[in-house]
């Protein structure tokens, strides 16, 4: 299959159909699912010739993680849901293509068992902070017990989006066998639901950065004002993202928000970002705008549902390819040569 639209068709056969529109959908009318790959249609490259620049590395550093390639496995929940593996598949071909998975505190395979199956691994841990905080520290301890290298704080789910899809399929809740494993203070017969709560605000970031000595990734800003926000309470990283048009619906396409958060930032720490990235030309097209990186969610689990383990190799090996060739065909030897005169808007 030679792209990601191929493993979206494959997955779309082969999985239960309330639970491909689980993992397909989004919010209200879908407006920012939509907007999303409709930003990057929208802009064009304009690539520069007889640079001599040979072959591209494209190697990055972040946070101390160290990836082959500036495309991170976002994390996405339900993994079983796709392919009886679940996680565990996605953290070893995460392993293969040398990059990083961030995996969800909504893991239907516990952290431990994920970092267990892939040895060498690089993980990150995605928390929805609980309101109750002790109950928060146990599972960021047992995060940081399983290696995980930087903590990514979702903060864009003050409550669960609305899905009518998912309401009109009566998709409520994990099959029978499935849990969210990663939802235990270290005793698994006692697994809470996850509580998305409006209560969540800053000061939580600063209890967490008291709480941990792992970086922490603030995930879900969109405003520049929240991006200067976040410099202040000492995150290490910002992560532009709107949850793949999942929760509030007509948020601006995260590719168009880029520009201003990154000048908000100026610098001070990196800024990943996903949402709609189906293609290598992307990837180029969102680190031209400044991300230091991006993140894929749907992509991996289309692989996953279409071939397992192999699928999301597949799929990471294809993105890899694909940036590889866009940059060489932009005449750069790196994603850190991209810069903004690099793409125009049509
Ligand atoms: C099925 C699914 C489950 C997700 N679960 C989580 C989650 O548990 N935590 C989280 O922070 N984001 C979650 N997200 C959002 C992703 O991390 C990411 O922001 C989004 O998928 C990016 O857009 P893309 O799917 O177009 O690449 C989920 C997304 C999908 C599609
Ligand atoms: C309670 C699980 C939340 C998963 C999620 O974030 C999503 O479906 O977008």
């Amino acid at each position: 299959m030679p792209a990601i639209r191929d493993f979206e068709a494959a997955a779309r056969d082969r999985l239960d159909p309330a639970h491909y529109d689980y993992f397909a959908g989004g919010a209200g009318d879908e407006v920012t699912v939509k907007a999303n790959e409709a930003a990057f249609a929208r802009l064009a490259l304009l690539p520069r010739v007889l640079r001599g620049a040979g072959s591209p590395r494209l190697g990055v550093t972040l946070l101390g993680s160290r990836a082959a390639m500036p495309v991170l496995v976002a994390p996405t929940a339900f993994h079983r849901l796709a392919d009886p593996e679940g996680e565990k598949a996605t953290a070893r071909a995460a392993a293969a293509a040398e990059t990083i998975m961030i995996v969800s505190m909504a893991a239907t395979v516990a952290v431990e068992d994920v970092a267990a199956a892939a040895p060498g691994a690089t993980l990150w841990f995605q928390l929805y902070v609980q309101p109750d905080m002790a109950f928060t520290e146990a599972v960021v301890r047992r995060a940081e017990k399983a290696g995980c290298a930087a903590l990514v704080v979702t903060v864009d789910s003050p409550a669960r989006g609305r899905r009518d899809q998912d309401v009109r399929n009566g998709f409520e809740d994990l099959p029978e066998g499935m849990r969210c494993e990663n939802l235990h203070d270290g005793d698994p017969e006692s697994v809470r639901p996850i509580d998305m709560s409006p209560a969540i605000s800053w000061e939580h970031v600063d209890l967490l950065r008291r709480m941990t000595r792992l970086p922490i990734v603030l995930k879900g800003v969109t405003h520049p004002a929240d991006a200067r926000l976040a410099l202040d309470h000492g995150v290490s990283a910002l992560y532009v993202s709107n949850h793949g048009g999942r929760q509030l619906d007509t948020v601006p396409a995260t590719v168009d928000l880029l520009p201003e958060i990154v000048a908000a930032v100026g610098g001070a720490v990196p800024v990943l970002m996903d949402g709609g990235i189906r293609r290598g030309t992307d990837v180029v097209k969102a680190m031209a705008l400044g991300a230091s990186a991006v993140a894929v969610g749907r992509p991996v689990i289309w692989g996953l549902a279409a071939g397992g383990e192999c699928g999301v190799a597949r799929v990471l090996e294809l993105l890899r390819d694909e940036v590889e060739h866009a940059l060489t065909l932009c005449g750069l030897a790196s994603p850190h040569d991209l810069e903004p005169g690099l793409v125009r808007r049509c």
